[in-house]
C-alpha cells in the first residue's frame, strides 16, 4: 500500500516540540521567541500564508508582529523597517514575504536581514553554511527543511545509496533541497527547464522532489516503483466541477497517477505546505535559543 505522507500531522508534532521549547525558554531564561512577518502589497495568496504564519506563531507562544505595507512602498522604507527589526531585541526571526513588488530589489532586501534573524535561510551567510556543510549553525530554508523531515520519516536519516532527483533549481526550494539530500548522502541530480528527457531522469529517482510550479506536470509513468515522491508545488487551478468560479489546489505531480506507483507520496494540500510553516516556527525558536545561549531542541 502506498503511504500517503500526512504533512499536517508531522507539522503538528513539530509545532508541539516548538511550543514546549518556547515555554521552557520563557520559564528558564525569560526570553519569549519573537517573529516579525513583513508583507508588501495585498496579494490574496500571500495574505493567506502570512495570516497562517501569525496564527501558528501565537499557537507556539511567540511574540508575533505583522507589518503590512502598501504595494507602492519604496525600497528604502522597507530597508529601514528591516534595520529596526534587526536592532529590536524582542524579535529573533524576520520573514519578508516573497515575491516583492517590482520597484523593490528582493536580493538587496534579503541581504539586509541580519543572518542571525534570517529564519527563511535566504541570506548568503546561511546559504554558504548549507553549501559547505555547516548545517548545524545555519538556518535552512523552511520548505526544503520540512521536506527533508518528511523524507526522513520514510527513509531514515542516512540516505546512502539512494538516487535523488530534484526538479527545479530555485534558491528557495530546488537548490537548498539538493544540498540537504547531498548532505544526507544521496546521489543528487538537479533538473530544470533545459533538462533533456525529464521523464527518463525522473524514473531513476528513489527520491523525487517536484518544485516546478506547473500543475500536475509530473505524470504517473515518470515515477519509479516504490519511490518517495515529495510534491512541493502549490498551484491553484480552476475547478468548474465544484461550481462556477471555484478553484482547487494541486501539486506539480499528477497525484492520482503517481500514488499507485510511489512507495510514499505527499498530497497537496496537506503535505509540504504545513511543514513549511512548522519549520519557520522551529527556526524562530532556534534563533531565540541561540541569542539566549540555550541548546535548542532537535527537529
Ligand atoms: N509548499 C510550500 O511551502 C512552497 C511551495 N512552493 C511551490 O513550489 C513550486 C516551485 O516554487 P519555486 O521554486 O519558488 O519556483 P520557481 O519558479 O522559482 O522555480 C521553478 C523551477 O522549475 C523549473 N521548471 C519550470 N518549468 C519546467 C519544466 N517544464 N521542466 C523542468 N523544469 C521546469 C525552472 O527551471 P529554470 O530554472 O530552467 O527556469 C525553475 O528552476 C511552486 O508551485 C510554488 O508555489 C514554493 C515555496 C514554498
Ligand atoms: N519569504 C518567504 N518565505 C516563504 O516560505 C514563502 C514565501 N516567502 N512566499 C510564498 C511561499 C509559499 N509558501 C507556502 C507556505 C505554506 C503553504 C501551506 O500551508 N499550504 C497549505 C494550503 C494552504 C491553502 O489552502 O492555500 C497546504 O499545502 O496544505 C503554502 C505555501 C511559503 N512561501
Amino acid at each position: 500500500m502506498t503511504d500517503v505522507i500526512d504533512g499536517k500531522k508531522v507539522a503538528e508534532e513539530v509545532v508541539a516540540t516548538v511550543r514546549q521549547g518556547a515555554a521552557k525558554l520563557i520559564a528558564e531564561v525569560g526570553v519569549t521567541p519573537g517573529i516579525a512577518v513583513v508583507i508588501v502589497g495585498k496579494d490574496p495568496a500571500s495574505q493567506v500564508y502570512v495570516n497562517s504564519k501569525s496564527r501558528k506563531a501565537k499557537e507556539c507562544g511567540f511574540h508575533s508582529v505583522q507589518h503590512e505595507l502598501p504595494a507602492e512602498t519604496p525600497e528604502d522604507e522597507l530597508l529601514s523597517l528591516i534595520g529596526d527589526l534587526n536592532a529590536d531585541p524582542a524579535i529573533h526571526g524576520i520573514l519578508v514575504q516573497l515575491p516583492l513588488p517590482k520597484q523593490i530589489d528582493s536580493a538587496r532586501v534579503i541581504q539586509a536581514i541580519s543572518p542571525d534573524k534570517d529564519v527563511d535561510g535566504f541570506h548568503f551567510v546561511n546559504v554558504g553554511k548549507l553549501g559547505t556543510g555547516e548545517i548545524a549553525s545555519a538556518f535552512v530554508p523552511c520548505t526544503p527543511a520540512g521536506s527533508m523531515l518528511l523524507v526522513e520519516r520514510v527513509r531514515g536519516r542516512d540516505l546512502s545509496g539512494l538516487n535523488a532527483v530534484v526538479v527545479g533549481r530555485s534558491n528557495i526550494v530546488g537548490k537548498p533541497m539538493a544540498n540537504l539530500l547531498l548532505a544526507a548522502n544521496c546521489t543528487v541530480t538537479i533538473a530544470h527547464s533545459r533538462t533533456h528527457d525529464l521523464p527518463a531522469l525522473c524514473r531513476t529517482a528513489d527520491i523525487l522532489v517536484a518544485a516546478v510550479g506547473r500543475p500536475e506536470m509530473i505524470r504517473g509513468d515518470w515515477v519509479k516503483p516504490g519511490a518517495t515522491v515529495i510534491d512541493v508545488g502549490i498551484n491553484r487551478i480552476d475547478a468548474p466541477e465544484r461550481g462556477e468560479g471555484k478553484t482547487r489546489l494541486v501539486g506539480d505531480v499528477a497525484f492520482d497517477e503517481a500514488a499507485p506507483l510511489a512507495g510514499a507520496i505527499t498530497p497537496v494540500p496537506g503535505g509540504v505546505g504545513p511543514m513549511t510553516i512548522a519549520m519557520l516556527m522551529a527556526n524562530t525558536l532556534v534563533a531565540a535559543c541561540r541569542t539566549a545561549g540555550v541548546e535548542p531542541p532537535r527537529f
